[in-house]
């Protein structure tokens, strides 16, 4: 990250001044400090992007009272700014392209905010298999999983294999559309496995992952910790293997992972667009592997069954929204339910922005320009990109480049937001499209745009008038 990239924000820049002269700040918590970067103030919260977890740990933990204090003094209005510290996998690329300068404790931040964190100060993380270790999404638990006709088998073998790993069904096999919940039941299966056996080894990884790692395995002469990280694990799950289609280096070290783990008694979960058979460009040795355990799918849901996932939704997102406009969205969109997910998203935002009564006639204006895709033209991610780079009055190469200015990460943001919500695309593939991004960079830009959606009006707009906009794309 350039210099010229750092947001200016003053109050962030006086509260570093005073914090220079707090003696809670050690040098170890500057370094964490250090690694913050202020993005702007808004609605009376001062937004800090940090790298990692543990530097956000570190934050909230050590210096919450310190941040906080330094707020009340530097305002003009004491105790009317809090701070929110963010996780932004973006800073975390830089730090691996950028040089890393030394800073003495209390630097000003104007120079490159990075500076190794503290190795010492690491004792506070959780030793052991913690969640982190395993890439586990805590929102995608069974708990919040809705069972329907369309995915109630599906659901119960994802249950017995958490249950008893490698005991009931060895490999599930879940296969379905974008947006069904396959990757959630993934996570489902790690998060309740890992409640009921606390020590059990989980990895969930998707298809791209697996095969970054085993080309970086490759490159650096690292096979036997790549050997390591998939077969010292009693359960691994690999999401949307048809993207290992064709990879024959690839799926050869899948082939002989799986053997491994299969031979050991170990559980593998694997997800697909398709079934096994209809995988194209598998060796046969790897399909009919693929069908030794149960395979089980997972289909579009039912009327009832979009109201009561957009009703979970609603409850764990403690949004106040009357069953009738669950209704109306659940009969608006019927084929994707990551498109029903923003589709809520949207509506409840717009009312919030609005102060208005969430009722049917606002859900139908916000939703007027979102089309089911069932019947719909399908939207493509070039046509979502063409209109977001014209919107910004950016060009197309700006969007896919690596500029990290804040307008042009915006819009980068919102051009990912909508192309996973709008189009079949995973995480992994929207990152390979927006210039080799890693996937936790697209997650991060999908939730920053649905949480700023609810907080600012500007966004809302530009993504309300892009939708419009792609709703015009007729091929
Ligand atoms: N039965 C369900 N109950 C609650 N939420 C669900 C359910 N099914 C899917 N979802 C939600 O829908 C969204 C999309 O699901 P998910 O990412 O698991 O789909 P997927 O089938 O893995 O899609 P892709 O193949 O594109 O990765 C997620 O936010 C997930 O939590």
């Amino acid at each position: 990250m350039s210099q010229h990239d750092v947001p200016d924000v003053p109050v962030w820049t006086a509260v570093l001044a005073q914090l220079d002269a707090d003696e809670r700040v050690t040098p170890q918590m500057q370094g964490f400090l250090n690694l913050a970067v202020a993005q702007g103030v808004m609605s009376g919260t001062l937004y800090l992007d940090v790298p990692n977890d543990l530097t956000a740990a570190q934050l909230n933990k050590r210096l919450r009272a310190p941040i906080m204090e330094a707020l009340a003094v530097v305002d003009a209005e004491p105790g009317a700014i809090s701070f929110r510290v963010v996780v932004n996998p973006e800073l975390a690329d830089a730090h691996l392209t950028a040089p890393i300068p030394v800073q003495s404790a209390g630097a000003p931040l104007s120079s490159p905010p990075i500076s190794r964190p503290p190795i010492d100060d690491v004792p506070d993380v959780a030793p052991g298999a913690s969640r982190s270790d395993t890439r586990l999404n805590p929102k995608y638990s069974f708990d919040n999983f809705v069972i329907g006709q369309s995915n109630r088998f599906a659901h119960a073998a994802a249950v017995a294999v958490a249950e008893a790993p490698a005991k009931a069904y060895n490999p599930l096999f879940i296969y379905g559309d974008s947006g069904l919940g396959k990757t959630h039941l993934l996570h489902a299966i790690g998060d309740y496995a890992l409640s009921l056996y606390g020590g059990i080894r989980v990895r969930y990884v998707s298809s791209e992952e697996f095969t970054n790692d085993f080309i970086n395995s490759i490159a650096n002469n690292r096979g036997s910790a790549f050997q390591a990280r998939y077969r010292d694990v009693d359960i691994l799950m690999i999401d949307d293997i048809q993207f290992l289609q064709g990879k024959a280096e690839t799926q050869e070290a899948f082939f002989h992972t799986f053997n491994t783990l299969h031979d050991h008694d170990k559980q593998v979960v694997i997800t697909s667009d398709v079934p096994p058979r209809h995988l194209t460009g598998f060796e046969d040795r790897m399909r009919s592997r693929f069908e030794w355990g149960l395979i089980t799918d997972v289909q579009a849901p039912d009327l009832e069954t979009r109201i009561a996932i957009l009703r979970k939704k609603a409850q764990s997102e403690r949004l106040l929204v009357p069953d009738e406009v669950l209704e109306y969205i659940a009969t608006k969109v019927s084929s994707n339910i990551r498109e029903l997910e923003g589709a809520l998203i949207r509506v409840s935002a717009f009312a919030s922005l609005n102060r208005s009564t969430l009722d049917i006639a606002l859900a139908q204006t916000v939703l007027r320009d979102i089309v089911d895709t069932d019947d719909a033209n399908v939207i493509l991610p070039t046509d979502i990109i063409a209109a977001t780079a014209q919107y910004f009055r950016l060009s197309v190469d700006d969007l896919y480049g690596s500029s990290r200015s804040q307008s042009v990460a915006t819009a980068r943001q919102i051009a990912m937001y909508l192309c996973r919500e709008r189009t079949n695309l995973s995480l992994p593939k929207i990152g390979q499209l927006f210039g080799n991004r890693d996937h936790t960079t697209v997650m991060y830009a999908c939730k920053k745009i649905a949480e700023l959606m609810k907080e600012r009006r500007s966004i809302y707009n530009q993504v309300s008038e892009i939708t419009t906009q792609l709703g015009r794309v007729s091929r």
